[in-house]
Formats: C-alpha cells, structure tokens, sequence
C-alpha cells in the first residue's frame, strides 16, 4: 500500500509500503491512485513527494503477478497522471529505483537521490522492456545513445553516474525525504510544461539509422536468441522516430509478445530461482535458517594459478584483507604482477581505487596463523592437497574454516585427513573467478551447517550466485557436463562434425559449442584427467574393445586428437585450427574431417547423416538426465540449484531457463519418450536409460517444476 502524510504544511508525502522492495504490486498501484488524487485535490499542498519506506524507493513492478491475471489500476495511466498533475511531483529516491519503480520515477517533474542510490531499468533480465513509459521518456531525457546502453542491458547505474547522465536533478548525502521536500516547496508555484518528459522532443543524433543498425547488430551478437535485447532497441528507435503517442503504441506491441512469450517466464523464473538457491538445506535438515555463519575479514588463498589469482582479486575486490600464497620465489613474483594488472583493470573500469594494499604475498604457508578462512587452490592431485591441508590444520588458528578450491576431487577424502573435518568445505570457482557469478559450495559428510552458511555468505558478499550440493564426482556442473560432451563425442563417431554439433548447439543459445569450447579451454585438461583415471589409453587401438571401459561406450576420439599435440586455441590446432597459437578466430580444419573418416574406417562405423535436433536430444536430454539423477540422489535440494548453475557457470541460456526448467518446458513425457528412445538405439549407453525420478514425475502427472521439490521430498521419505 502507500500512506499519505503532510510534511512541512505543505507538501503532500506519498510513501509506498509494500516490503522488502516496494514493488508495485496490485494493490500499491491502486493506493498511489488515491493518494495522488487525495494530494491534488487538498488545496493546502502545493507540492507532492514520491518516497519509499525502509529507505528503499521501489523494486519495480511485482514480477510475481506477471504469472497471473493482471488486476487493479495499470502502471502507464497511473505515471501518466502523475506526470500530468497540476502541483510539482518530486520523487525522493533511496535505495533503488528499479523498473517500474524508475519509471514512476520519470512520470514525477523532479528526482532528487541519495548518494548511494541505484537507479536503472533492468526488465530486459527479466525478458521485458521498460513498458510503463520507461522506453519512451528515458531517451527524450538523457538522448538515445545513453538511453540504448542502459534499457539493453539492463545495467544499473549509481547516483552519481544517474546525475551525469541527467537521470536525476540533485544528489543528495543527507536525509533524502527532507530534502526533496525542501526542494518541492523551493519549486512550488512554478510552471510544470518544461517538466513533463513525455513533452520533450527525443535528441535524434544525426547519424541515429547507423546507430540503431549498429545497436541492432551488437544485441543480435550477444543476446544468442533472446527476444528482449532485440525489443529494446526497436522501442527505443520508436522514441526516437515516434511522436510520443504512437511511441507508446510501439512499447505495448512490443511488451505483449515478450510478455505472453516463453522467455520472460523464463528469465523470471532464474530471477527467482537465484534467489531460491540461498535458502539452501543440507539433506541433515540444517540449513540457512538455522545456521548462522562466521565473520570472515581475513582470508587466505593457496597455490597462485589462475584460478589462485582470479579467486584473490575477487576477495579483495570483496573488502577482505588477503593473504596469498605461492611457494616458488618467481611464481610468487609472477603471480603478484598478474593479480596487480587485474586490480588496476577492474578498478579502472568501476572508476574506483585498485585494492592493492588489501593483499600480502608469502612464500610461506605459516602466514595463514591468522586468517579466518582458507581456499586452496593448488594444482588437481589429492597428495598434494592432503599435504597442503595437513600443514593449514597445524598452522591456521582454531576454526578456520578450510576450503578447497577442486573441481573434480573427493571433498571427503580431504576432510578426513583433518583433524576438524566439520571446517572444511568445497568453494568450486569458475575461471575467471573475479568474473564469472558461479560459486557451487560443496559440503562433505562432516562438514557443518556453520561452515557452510560462512562459505554461502562469503560467496553472496563476492556477488557470486552460490549453490551449496553434495559432494560427488563432479559435484552438479561437471557431473551433468560430462554426458553432455561425451554425446558429442559420439555423435562425431557416428558421422556429425564439430561444426554441425557446435552450430546446433550455439543456435540453442550456448555461447560456443562443446568442441569450440573445448579448443578454448584446452583438450589436454580433460585427457590428464582421463589417463589419470585409467580411461585414455596410448595408441590407436581398433575393433570394438577400443571404444569400451567399464562394459560402457567410450569414445578415444578426444584422446587421439591430443595425441597429435593438438590441445585447442594454445597449439592453433584442436577440434578447429586457428592461425597461430592462441588466436581465438575458429576455423574447420581439413585434417580432423579426414581424421574422424579415417577414425571410423578403422573402427567400422558407417557414417550416417545426422541432423541438429538429433544433436540438441542427445546431448541436452543427457545432461538433464543426469540432472535428475543429481536430484534423486540428493546432491542438489532443487531443481532451481542446477538451473542457477548451469546459466551462471555453464552459458545454459537465461531465456530458456536452466536444463531442468527447459525439460518442463519440453514436456517431461516427450524427454522420457526421446531418452527411452536413445537408450533403446545405444544400449551400451547406460547413462540414456531415463532416471527414476524422471518416471515418477512423469507418472505423477508432470507437475510444473516449481512442484518437483515435492515429489522429490516424497521419494526421498520412502528411502
Ligand atoms: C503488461 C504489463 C505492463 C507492465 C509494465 C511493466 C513495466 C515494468 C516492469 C518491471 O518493473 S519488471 C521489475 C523490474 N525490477 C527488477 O528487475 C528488480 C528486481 N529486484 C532486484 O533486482 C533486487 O531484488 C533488488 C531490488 C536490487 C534488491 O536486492 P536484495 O539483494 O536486497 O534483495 P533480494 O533478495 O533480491 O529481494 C528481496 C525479496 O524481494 C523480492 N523481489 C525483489 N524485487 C521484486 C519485484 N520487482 N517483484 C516482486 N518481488 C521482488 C525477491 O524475490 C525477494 O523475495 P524472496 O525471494 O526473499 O521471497
């Protein structure tokens, strides 16, 4: 709801009342009416003030009733009268002023801001437009090219940076309310035509069809299939060709097919999940309610590789002093500059000051005697960790919390070769990890809630989308991941190239496919690990032997091209080949097509023609099959938790919502029907055979996902 007050005789303050965001929801909507009508028709108010209560403006338009029938008094109406009213509308914004709640913003005549406000229009993350005017008025405020950035990505600017662009008239440090209604008796009286945004004419820059063209074809690049970007830019061009009316025609043409479209669910449903995934649970019952984590200011990192590096910017950037460690004097020294460089980047970027000084650096592991909280991040080798975790419980002060940065080693096995295995926990970053927003946090048998809720919040605090799940090989990402590479493996066995798999896959909305991917990452990685694991053997065996281990399909393809020195991007030869060593730009190489004819001469296969929906089945119903495993199994609690990891760590695209949302979306009878299909073409595939969770959702019906965690519950009681 909104309350109306009086402050200082004569002003009308309006605050709205909907915790913990202000959203405008149906009923809030509705209480804005009739206090602004309310303040309009008292004739002691010469001025009206827009604030939101608990310090925060408005969130935006309730992105929970977008799910339903729209009821109570829409948004563009209620904006336009306030923006037609008679008495100066001044909005005081705190906190944020997000969506709809900055569209309000841009219907009063003035907005006065705290310093630490957020302002922005960020419905295009949520598969939307700015479509209570937000379109329309924004470029007729602050011009077109201004207007495009912000509405196409959605960023959120500070108020500092809202000033400079002319989003809001004044900045203020002080307590805001107090002085925007100051600033409405100052301007009481005055004339309001010059303040109406929707009157003004929108700046057209002089070459505005090559920069909507260019607009365009930035969005086309990156939005890889979603709607929204591509909207944007059309809405936006409207203001900028459109008298305001038809303008606005053009935003709600455009709203209604992103709104009715399945991305917008989508993406709200990522919106929501994010926020899911922090109310985790341990299978214990324990959880983020009842589990209070400790205070971590000092933190240590171990082994200053590249995740070592990216994991030490990102706790610096996060304001914790930091110790990091490398053994070797000129690793050390190596390491230092690289870590600097990133903190100058960054800092350049964010136009603040690198954090520096936040960082010490020590060849020597007793340096870690006082800090709160350890990640190791050395190289993968469990004697190697153990020995590294055997020396931080004898040198770390009592309860440091030991966390290992691995992405494929037993969490358990590590935690047993401490005396307090309750303190140690999984923290997988994704590299670059000052960049990328994933962070599954992995908690053993022994480890305790407490630990895990310090790793949760420190996660949060990086601004990381953190996941807690069981441990397992793989844990969820790479667990899923490799079913997913591994039919594509076998999809080039069977006659498909890597550029029919990688288009196939790219269309779907995945930044780079399986084997573009692959060459960028390195194909040596993932061959130490299988020859480790006894699965790549030398040579280049034939008959059918030679593509079994464990009774199971194998396919030494990956092997065999490694075996030629071709380790992707770094070689300039992998699965493409690229110019020279480390150039980025793909292209088919010959030798691999005559290399995957000559392959399957050998072994006897007869390639057959494959088209991209079969490699879309067999590689994205794999992965989700093992998804369902992972649920049944109890690694994660939801089907939220591996949505929210594979769009923020594994480029699943946000408009298709996360592998277990798009399966509801597919139909989870037609995912059975296709698994049993595949399973039924390649027995020696048990990983196809659908998942008994997979079955039961089906024969209960097929409840929308946000359902399953019941069915799940249920299973898991009858264990
Ligand atoms: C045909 C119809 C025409 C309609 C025209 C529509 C034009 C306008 C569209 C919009 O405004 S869409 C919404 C745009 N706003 C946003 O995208 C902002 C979303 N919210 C956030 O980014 C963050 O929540 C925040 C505001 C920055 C606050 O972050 P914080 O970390 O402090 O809290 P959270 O944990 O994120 O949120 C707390 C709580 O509030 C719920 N929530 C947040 N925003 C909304 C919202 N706009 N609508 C409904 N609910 C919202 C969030 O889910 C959390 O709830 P719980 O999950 O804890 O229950």
């Amino acid at each position: 709801m909104a309350q109306y007050t009086r402050a200082s005789g004569f002003v009308g303050l309006i605050t709205l009342q909907n915790p913990p965001v202000n959203a405008l929801s149906a009923v809030v909507r509705q209480a804005i009416v009739d206090t602004v009508k309310i303040a309009l028709s008292d004739p002691k108010v010469k001025s009206v003030v827009i604030c939101g209560q608990n310090g925060n403006f408005c969130g935006g338009a309730d992105i929970k009733e977008f799910g339903g029938e729209m009821t109570g008094p829409p948004l563009i109406p209620m904006i336009h009268a306030i923006e037609a009213a008679n008495k100066p509308m001044v909005a005081a914004i705190e906190g944020n002023a997000l969506g709809g709640g900055l569209e309000l913003a841009l219907g009063c005549h003035y907005r006065i801001a705290h310093s630490k406000a957020r302002l922005g229009l960020p419905e295009v993350t949520l598969g939307l437009l700015p479509a209570a005017g937000g379109s329309q008025r924004l470029p007729r405020l602050i011009g077109v090219p201004d207007a495009l950035d912000l509405i196409t990505t959605g960023r959120i600017v500070t108020a500092a940076e809202a000033l400079r662009l002319g989003i809001v008239d004044q900045v203020t440090e002080h307590n805001t309310v107090d002085a925007a209604v100051k600033f409405a008796l100052s301007v009481a009286g005055q004339p309001l035509d010059a303040r109406r945004i929707s009157t003004f004419p929108c700046p057209r820059p002089p070459d505005s069809d090559a920069l909507f063209e260019e607009a365009m074809r930035k969005v086309r690049g990156s939005a890889r299939g979603a709607m929204a970007p591509v909207a944007c830019v059309q809405a936006v061009r409207a203001a900028a060709t459109l008298p305001y009316e038809r303008g606005m025609e053009r935003e709600k043409e455009l709203m209604a097919t992103l709104f009715t479209s399945g991305q917008a669910r989508a993406l709200q449903y990522v919106f929501f999940a994010q926020r899911a995934v922090g109310r985790w649970s341990m299978p214990s019952g324990a959880g983020w309610d009842t589990s209070k984590p400790r205070p971590v200011n000092k933190a240590a990192v171990i082994g200053l590789g590249t995740m070592g590096r990216g994991i030490t910017v990102a706790l610096a950037q996060t304001g914790l002093s930091v110790v990091a460690i490398e053994t070797q004097e000129k690793q050390l020294m190596e390491a230092k500059q690289a870590v600097t460089s990133m903190l100058e980047r960054g800092a350049k970027r964010r136009g603040a000051a690198p954090a520096l000084d936040r960082i010490s650096y020590s060849r020597n592991i007793q340096a870690v005697a006082d800090v709160d909280l350890v990640i190791e991040a050395v190289f993968e080798d469990m004697a190697l960790k153990l020995e590294v975790f055997r020396q931080l419980s004898a040198f770390c002060k009592p309860g440091t919390l030991l966390c290992t940065n691995t992405s494929a080693l037993d969490v358990d096995e590590l935690a047993r070769g401490t005396p307090n295995p309750e303190l140690v926990v999984g923290m997988h970053f994704f590299a670059p990890a000052h960049v990328m927003k994933l962070l599954e946090v992995v908690y053993g048998k022994r480890s305790s809630p407490q630990a895990v809720a310090t790793a949760m919040q420190l996660g949060k605090k990086m601004g990381k989308a953190s996941v807690a799940v069981g441990n397992c090989r793989g844990f969820v990402g790479n667990r899923m991941l490799r079913l997913y590479v591994e039919q594509a493996f076998f999809l080039l066995e069977e006659g498909a190239t890597p550029e029919l798999v990688d288009g196939a896959l790219e269309e779907f909305g995945f930044p780079m496919g399986v084997f573009r991917m692959s060459d960028l990452s390195g194909l040596d990685v993932g061959w130490r690990t299988r020859k480790a694991a006894g699965q790549a053997q030398p040579g280049e065996a034939s008959g059918q032997s030679a593509r079994i281990r464990n009774g199971s399909r194998y396919s030494p393809i990956g092997d065999l091209v490694c075996e030629q020195g071709r380790f992707g991007q770094k070689t300039g030869r992998g699965w493409y080949q690229y110019d020279k060593p480390g150039s980025r730009v793909a292209r088919s190489d010959p030798w691999l097509h005559s290399f995957l004819e000559q392959y399957r001469a050998r072994h006897g296969l007869v390639a057959r023609s494959i088209d991209r929906q079969e490699v879309l089945e067999r590689c994205l119903y794999a992965l989700v099959n093992e998804g369902f495993r992972i649920l049944e199994d109890g690694i994660a609690a939801g089907p939220e938790d591996i949505d929210v990891i594979y769009v923020f760590g594994y480029g699943w695209p946000g408009h298709r919502g996360g592998p277990m949302f798009y399966a509801s979306t597919v139909g989870l009878p037609k995912v059975l029907e296709r698994l049993e299909h595949y399973h039924q073409a390649h027995p020696d595939v048990p990983d196809l055979q659908p998942c008994g969770l997979l079955r039961r959702l089906v024969a209960s019906g097929s409840p929308p996902v946000h359902r399953w965690r019941e069915v799940i519950k249920k299973l898991h009681s009858q264990l």
